[in-house]
């Protein structure tokens, strides 16, 4: 067992769940910019079938600036807990504050990346990277563009610009679809398992990209996965979420500097005490 500590919902404490002083280091100490207390999520279908508890009685904290990563597995409500983040689905119990305000609605504060790319096809590369700003009404066409030309080569798709999505493999497409929630420059990049539906490769290129992408941004991002080594690749904190009905099990800052290598040994020890940790709180679900 390393020094590495944790925060369990009542303190510090180390991976065991034996507690210790020892302060967290190496983390963005920013303000809290969300926080969730006791936020639970009923779905009441309309055709008469019985209420879906999507989130049970969950707590957490997301520092500004922080690589938030939401862990657990497949329908423990992660996703839901997004988007009720992303003001696209209402709170049906506790709190959830942004900034100290419950959420009220979307707002351009937040920009949403999907698992399925949802591109123009009538729009080259550039054209669906312009989408977004052009919506905000902020910018004038040579600003729209100059900004979106920025992204491109941010994302890795120069040589691409006037290519239409079809033409494209799966991980350029979502490079698309990040550039262009990118390029309005939200407070909050909320992303629900954008890598999921890729190949191995094209995955971890593009968690590399993504990593060096938020060192370099000042913005608060939050990602979905089911994915222990996804995680632990990309996030500066871990929240793990049990299976339903789901609570938060433990939030976990991870200091291994960037870039990571899948094959560090400290990331591998993380790996397979983040997998001791969820082995405990067990889950059929082979994939997690
Ligand atoms: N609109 C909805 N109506 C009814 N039930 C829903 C709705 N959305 C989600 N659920 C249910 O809520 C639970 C949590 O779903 P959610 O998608 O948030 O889980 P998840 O942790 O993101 O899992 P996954 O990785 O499989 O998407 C699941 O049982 C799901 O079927």
């Amino acid at each position: 067992m390393n020094a590495r500590t944790h925060e369990t919902e009542g303190g510090l404490g180390t991976m065991d769940g034996s507690v210790t002083p020892v302060q967290e280091t190496g983390l963005a100490a920013g303000p809290i910019v969300v926080e969730a207390r006791n936020l639970r999520k009923v779905f009441t279908p309309q055709d008469g079938n019985p209420p879906v508890v999507a989130v049970e009685d969950v707590s957490f904290q997301i520092r500004r600036g922080e690589f938030t990563v939401l862990l657990g597995p497949s329908g423990c409500g992660k996703s839901t807990t997004l988007y009720m983040i992303g003001g696209f689905e209402k709170v049906s119990g506790g709190e959830l504050m942004l900034h100290g305000k419950p959420v009220a609605g979307p707002g351009p504060d937040r920009g949403i990346v999907f698992q399925d790319f949802v591109l123009f096809p009538w729009r080259t590369v550039l054209g669906n990277i312009m989408f977004g700003l052009e919506m905000m009404r902020r910018f004038d066409r040579a600003e729209i563009r100059a900004r979106a030309e920025h992204y491109v080569q941010h994302l890795g798709l120069a040589g691409f610009e006037n290519a239409y999505p079809s033409t494209l493999s799966g991980g350029m497409k979502q490079r698309i679809a990040i550039a262009r929630t990118l390029a309005t420059e939200p407070e909050f990049m909320l992303m629900d398992e954008p890598f999921a539906a890729l190949d191995a490769q094209t995955r971890d290129r593009l968690i590399a990209d993504l990593s060096r992408i938020a060192g370099e941004q000042n913005t608060t991002f939050v990602f979905v996965t089911h994915d222990v080594r996804e995680a632990i690749r990309l996030a500066d904190r871990i929240i793990v979420f049990s299976p339903r009905p789901s609570r938060v099990v433990q939030s976990i800052p991870v200091t291994l500097p960037r870039p990571r290598d899948s094959y560090d040994p400290r990331l591998l020890e993380i790996d397979r005490e983040l997998r001791s940790l969820i082995g405990r709180h067990a889950s059929d679900d082979p994939a997690f």
